[in-house]
């Protein structure tokens, strides 16, 4: 099997030559600032979400969006946080992971029990949908950084931003405008050594 590893350059290409181009360019800029993108355009990021491979339709993602002064009070609750997981902490330093980027978006899993559908494949699925959100904002020329570290663990966390019991905190999304635009994503592993193709048992 051959494995493009690198973007085509050059050759004339079909849209959907050039948006595969434009995927192998995903990578996490930082810094990210204003502008966030439009209402329309996370709109069209989340209908992409809303494209994940989902097993018994249960779309279990939910994106909770937090932005503006909403991000004064997650940092608040970041303290807060912190200072009931280790009072001996500098708690006061996890305030600025809620305003280091101008919008974030919380990803939860919303896991119900299902006959068909296990708790991991609910999970799975959220990540997916997460991830078409990761590249439809990079399409559209945002920037985007997946984050999780112990707020994502934290149950005062959980409490704060409105989780249920059955809901998964995987992270927050720091997303805005990349301020290097020089930056280029770090060179890519060879995919090789992660696929193999499969003859028949012992083949
Ligand atoms: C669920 C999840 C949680 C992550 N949490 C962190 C994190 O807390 N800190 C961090 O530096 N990178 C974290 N990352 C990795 C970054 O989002 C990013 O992928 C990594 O820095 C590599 O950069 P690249 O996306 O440009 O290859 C996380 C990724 C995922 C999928």
């Amino acid at each position: 099997m051959t494995l493009a590893t690198a973007p085509t350059a050059g050759a004339t290409h079909s849209p959907r030559a050039h948006a595969l181009d434009l995927l192998l360019t995903r990578h996490s800029p930082w810094p990210l600032a204003e502008p966030i993108p439009s209402e329309t355009e996370l709109q069209r990021a989340f209908a992409a979400a809303m494209c994940a491979p989902d097993h018994g339709a249960l779309r279990p993602w939910r994106f909770v969006l937090i932005r503006g002064a909403a991000r004064e009070r997650l940092g608040d609750l970041f303290v807060q946080a912190a200072r009931l997981r280790d009072p001996a902490d500098d708690a006061e330093r996890f305030r600025r992971k809620a305003l280091v980027a101008p919008l974030l978006v919380a990803v939860v899993a919303h896991v119900q029990p299902h006959p068909k559908v296990p708790e991991i494949e609910q999970t799975v699925a959220t990540g997916a949908a997460a991830m078409n959100l990761l590249n439809a904002l990079h399409l559209q020329g945002y920037g985007c950084f997946w984050v999780s570290g112990p707020n994502a663990y934290d149950a005062t966390v959980h409490a704060g931003l409105g989780l249920a019991g059955n809901e998964r905190l995987l992270g927050f999304v720091y997303v805005g405008t990349p301020q290097n635009t020089g930056q280029r994503p770090a060179e890519r592993a060879d995919p090789a050594p992660h696929v193999r193709e499969w003859r028949g048992p012992g083949a």
